[in-house]
């Protein structure tokens, strides 16, 4: 059974004006390994730590700024927050269709509740904390092409064209502010579309960005602004003592307009300075060292990278599967071709090369995870090609070829073809970044031991079911198996309301 709402009733969480107060017995483990009669052993402690976390359940209005606004992500998640708030419907060659969330975890997906009456029970995911609502986002950003909304969603062709028609009123108003452009971090071919773009030092682009969002959250009034990257893929950028391993270096080396600080890390230092979360969707090494140590030092929240959406989601899932059932991947074969903007701009060597990085490394823990299955330093033939093919347009078609060891020297070999449009599967995920990385500066919490609240830390691990390559804090784990990564999330937001996690023993019944 489906319900829509619940409340929580224990003398573990209090519902008070503007906050929920839960009390959490957080059960865990410490493992030791000590020399225990002459031979050492791994010993493990089971451990319970009690936190108390506080969240502020007044929702703020929330502005999002988008750069590359006018790309196929940016327009299609900004047409489709609109068709969902105005009720828009339009006809395909099937049928009417209606808007809808689905590939929202957030606005589609549930969580399990409980039993009642031997039924199981499940609820809205977005039932568990207050939520900004969709509808009351005010979007904004900005693009290197000048194109407003509505000319960029025709040009991005991913919605039917009467669903286009019927945006257009509300879009063609929306024009993306000047953005950064640098060629030396996009694909040349990206050249003929800069028309829009911010002049002077890289000092005064960091200037101009600040300016931006404060203008923007001003003139529209908006309690909190969430800046997202959802522009090009930038290539890699050099990792260099002396110009962005530190804080220090970072910012002198900003002041004397080096020419390796990225347009994307320009964006997010404006984002820090005015501590504003910045998300970053695209694969680039964006937080370089000395980013991650000022966004600590000022306490602002930073996340990505690379949004998880479609073949690198699934692969996410089926190693995990495979991996879990004590069957060994051997060989990994990921192929896809698209046409849009986002492929034209991958076609070139060195941005391509962020992609491959972002969807090879997902993989990771789970093979490390089975030392059975595999020896220390061993690891699946992993392969990645992307081809640009432009009548295909944003309908992305990916193939894949998984290969495995099976019981007594067998192979089994799955074979999966999986066509989306690529801007379809990513724009829930934006809006699901976006949500999640605001309601996560509403949360504070302290450990038993710590004598005062604070916020989660500021690399956002909490949003890494979204992402190929999830921002960690520096020496901490990456988890990259999404039944995990939802685990995490849904089990911290329900330790927020005082529910256990679920831990999909169902006991009762056993
Ligand atoms: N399924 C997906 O679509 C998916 C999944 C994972 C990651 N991504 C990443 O999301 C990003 C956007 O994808 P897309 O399909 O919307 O691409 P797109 O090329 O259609 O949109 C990118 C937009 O960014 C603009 N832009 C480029 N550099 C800019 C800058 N420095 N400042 C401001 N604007 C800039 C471009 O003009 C363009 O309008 C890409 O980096 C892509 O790799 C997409
Ligand atoms: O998320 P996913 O489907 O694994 O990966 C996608 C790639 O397959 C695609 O070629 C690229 O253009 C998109 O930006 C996205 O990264």
């Amino acid at each position: 059974m489906f319900i829509e709402k619940f409340k929580v009733e224990s003398p573990n969480v209090k519902y008070v004006e503007d906050e929920i107060h839960s009390v959490y017995n957080y059960e865990t483990t410490e493992l030791v390994h000590e020399n225990r009669n002459g031979s050492y052993q791994w010993i493990v402690k089971p451990k319970t730590v009690q936190y108390e976390f506080r969240t502020d359940t007044h929702v703020p209005k929330l502005g999002v700024m988008l750069v590359g606004w006018g790309g196929n992500n940016g327009s299609t998640l900004t047409g489709g927050v609109i068709a969902n708030k105005e009720g828009i419907s339009w006809a395909t060659k099937d049928k009417v269709q209606q808007a809808n969330y689905f590939g929202s975890l957030t606005q589609a997906s549930s969580i399990r509740l409980g039993s009642f009456n031997g039924e199981e029970i499940y609820a809205p995911f977005k039932s568990l904390l207050p939520m900004v609502s969709p509808d009351d986002i005010v979007f904004g950003g900005w693009d290197i092409s000048d194109m407003n909304l509505a000319d960029a969603m025709a040009r991005a062709k991913v919605f039917d064209i009467d669903l286009q028609k019927q945006l257009r009123p509300y879009m063609e108003s929306m024009v993306p502010l000047p953005g950064i452009y640098d060629p030396d971090f996009i694909a040349a071919n990206q050249g003929s579309r800069a028309n829009n773009v911010i002049k002077g030092t890289k000092k005064e682009q960091v200037q101009k960005i600040m300016e931006d969002i404060r203008e923007f959250k001003e003139k529209n009034k908006v309690d909190k602004v969430v800046v997202l990257w959802t522009a090009n893929t930038e290539r890699y950028s050099n990792i260099v003592v002396g110009l962005n391993d530190t804080t220090e270096n970072l910012l002198a080396a900003v002041e004397k307009d080096e020419s390796e600080i990225s347009p994307s890390t320009l964006f997010a230092l404006a984002c820090i300075y005015e501590n504003v979360p910045f998300i970053n969707g695209s694969p680039q090494n964006t937080f370089v060292p000395g980013l991650i140590d000022l966004a600590i030092k000022r306490n602002s929240l930073i996340g990505g990278d690379d949004f998880k959406s479609g073949q690198t989601k699934m692969k996410s899932v089926l190693v995990d599967f495979l991996v879990g059932a004590g069957i060994k991947p051997t060989s990994i074969v990921s192929y896809n071709h698209l046409g849009n903007n986002d492929g034209m701009n991958l076609s070139a060597p060195q941005t391509f090369r962020s992609k491959e990085i972002s969807k090879s490394n997902v993989v990771d823990d789970m093979v490390s995870s089975n030392g059975i299955l595999y020896e220390p330093g061993e690891h699946p033939d992993h392969v990645v090609v992307i081809k640009y093919v432009p009548y295909v347009g944003d309908s992305k078609r990916a193939m894949d070829e998984y290969t495995s060891e099976i019981f007594m020297g067998g192979q089994n070999t799955i074979v999966m073809h999986n066509t989306c449009e690529d801007s379809l599967l990513a724009a829930p995920i934006i809006l699901d970044l976006v949500l999640l990385a605001e309601l996560t500066t509403r949360i504070q919490l302290k450990g038993e031991a710590e004598g005062k609240f604070h916020s989660f830390h500021p690399v956002a691990t909490i949003l890494s079911y979204l992402t190929k390559a999830p921002l960690v804090p520096p020496g901490t784990p990456v988890v990259n198996a999404l039944s995990k990564q939802r685990a995490m999330l849904e089990n911290i937001m329900r330790a927020c309301v005082g529910l256990a996690p679920e831990n999909n023993m169902i006991l009762e019944y056993k």
